[in-house]
């Protein structure tokens, strides 16, 4: 296909047919958007993507659009009115913004100096993922009451959702997809390692269809059984397995709106001085790389984005991918797990991973860098002078093979010069100690009262760095957008290590919302599991079958 796409050339835009997607390692193409919200992970082990980027025509346009009107705008360069009719797709993103506390959805904070804060935690468990995941959960119900139309019992279309979780993508998940007909809810935590207000967000939850896991080991463990679950032809095919995690593409797309929604913000903030058609930079704090990679389609679609700033914590492969072109599990230049000690004090698991401040982004291998991996070789590969097709199949050979040293040796890399060189044209990034994250949530409540929460202050951190270093190069004055991925009662233990001292501060007051308020008094349900793929596809398997029993 073809329509107005920037990635690979081709005709100006008539978006009459929806993008096609294609599995990042090459066995999967052609795909409709419906196959791959459904299907989640590629057969291969690889991640869908759309096989062009379309580019927005008259983007510029949009500026005094409300958020639903500019998700609807957004979306519908990537899903046509024939896949799901306009009238259908903006009832969807209604209803699913419907439930947010702020009217602006995702608004848009001043901070100081040239730096905002991208409020993205007000729907309804107070975390970014809520943004996403709310527009899937309907999506989910809308091509299942499709599919399922006059058919009955086990005829009808039962979708099993298994997804690993940080402590966030689980309870947005859950809140998306609870009640719902025709989907069971599996969610993946480390035990012990998610916030007590996370786990209870999530463990309180107890519609028939959600079922809460508690696995022996840390979030990649999760995140590897929820891998080979997919990968198990049986299980995927019998029980037809959905993603919720951002190797979703749905989850990525839908994040890509309140990159255009904030760079309007701005521009209505400050009319004259910010025009449309400035650039702005945007400091993300990365986990799982998918918040930041959809910025990075928002700038391939035509937003002008100066930088996008990766902000990690101490678990930080993708800090020393931008620094050194090798994407490696373990620090070639010595961690704290190698050598056992507790650095600033973080804990040293011996499987690698650090338990930080900022517990969400606690995280070995991120996943979605595979979808980036694969733009970067695209790039790389069309220099070639060969046609498009030959492009593409070099892009997935060599994403294939990365892919295939990180899990058989731990890590790949140095990647090509020009690669990493691509990489850095678009990317640059920063790595926030634990020290560095309480100092930071201690400045912005000195300077402005602001309370932020760990891993927003990570980012915060990295784009003032991001700030200094320009100035420093002579180009000041881009203004930076720093995204706040979750609202800081979360994460109680870190915002009161960092604030008890000050004056006048009292968690309860200044930031524990009442909804949050009782949690811990109501009924809970969580099942322990060791970390092994094949007791967890068992239970799975047991408990479709009596939910299925229950309503049949
Ligand atoms: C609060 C918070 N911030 C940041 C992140 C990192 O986002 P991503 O995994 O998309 O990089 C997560 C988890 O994904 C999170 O829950
Ligand atoms: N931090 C995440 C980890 C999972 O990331 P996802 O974006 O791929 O779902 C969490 O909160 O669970």
């Amino acid at each position: 296909m073809s329509n107005g796409v920037v990635a690979n050339g081709g005709p100006a835009p008539t978006h009459t047919a929806s993008q096609r997607y294609l599995s990042t390692r090459g066995s999967d193409s052609g795909l409709s958007f419906e196959d791959v919200v459904l299907k989640g992970l590629a057969s291969d082990g690889g991640l869908y993507i759309p096989e062009e980027i379309p580019a927005a025509p008259e983007w510029e346009s949009w500026k005094d659009l409300s958020f639903v009107d500019l998700a609807f705008n957004v979306l519908s360069l990537y899903i046509s009115p024939s896949e799901i009719p306009a009238d259908d797709l903006k009832d969807i993103i209604c209803r699913s913004y419907s439930t947010f506390r702020s009217d602006q959805v995702t608004p848009l904070i001043p901070l100081q100096d040239n730096l905002y804060l991208l409020e993205l935690f007000h729907g309804p468990t107070f975390a970014f993922k809520d943004v996403a995941l709310q527009f899937l959960g309907n999506l989910f119900e809308y091509f299942l009451v499709r599919r399922n139309e006059g058919k009955t019992g086990r005829d009808r279309y039962h979708l099993t959702v298994v997804g690993a979780t940080s402590g966030d993508t689980g309870s947005a998940a859950i809140y998306g997809l609870r009640g719902k007909k025709d989907v069971s809810v599996f969610m993946l935590h480390p035990k012990g390692r998610v916030s007590p207000i996370q786990e209870l967000q999530m463990t309180t939850v107890l519609d028939a269809n959600v079922h809460n896991l508690a696995v022996t080991g840390n979030f990649d463990n999760c995140q590897d059984i929820v891998k080979a679950l997919f990968a198990d032809p049986d299980i995927n095919s019998t029980h037809k397995l959905g993603a919720v995690n951002s190797i979703n593409w749905a989850r990525i797309l839908a994040q890509t709106v309140y990159y255009f929604h904030s760079y309007f913000s701005l521009a209505r903030q400050h009319p004259g001085a910010f025009q449309i058609g400035d650039k702005v930079r945007f400091a993300v704090p990365s986990g799982n790389f998918g918040d930041i990679l959809a910025g990075y389609f928002a700038h391939r679609m035509g937003l002008p984005v100066d930088r996008l700033v990766i902000a990690t914590n101490e678990n930080d492969i993708l800090d020393r991918f931008w620094k050194t072109g090798r994407y490696e599990k373990q620090s070639a230049y010595g961690s704290a797990a190698e050598g056992g000690l507790e650095a600033d004090g973080v804990k040293a698991h011996e499987d690698g991973v650090k338990e930080t401040l900022s517990p969400a982004m606690d995280i070995l291998v991120s996943s979605n860098f595979e979808r980036l991996l694969w733009f970067l070789a695209y790039e790389f590969a069309s220099s070639a002078g060969m046609d498009d097709e030959w492009n593409k199949k070099q892009a997935s050979q060599e994403v294939a093979r990365w892919l295939s040293h990180l899990k058989n040796k731990g890590g790949f890399g140095p990647v090509y010069k020009d690669v990493l060189e691509a990489a850095r044209r678009s990317f640059e990034s920063e790595r926030v100690s634990d020290q560095e994250t309480l100092d930071a949530i201690r400045a912005m409540y000195k300077d402005v009262g602001y309370v932020l929460d760990p891993h927003t202050a990570v980012g915060v951190e990295a784009a003032k760095r991001s700030a200094a270093r320009s100035a420093g190069d002579g180009v000041p004055g881009v203004p930076i957008i720093s995204l706040s991925t979750a609202h800081p009662a979360k994460f109680a233990g870190a915002v009161t290590l960092a604030l008890q001292d000050e004056d006048g501060f009292e968690f309860d007051s200044k930031v524990l919302p009442p909804e949050f308020v009782g949690l811990d008094r109501k009924e809970k349900r969580v099942r322990d599991v060791a970390n092994d793929w094949m007791a967890v596809r068992d239970l799975v398997k047991d408990e479709v079958e009596e939910e299925l029993k229950g309503q049949r």
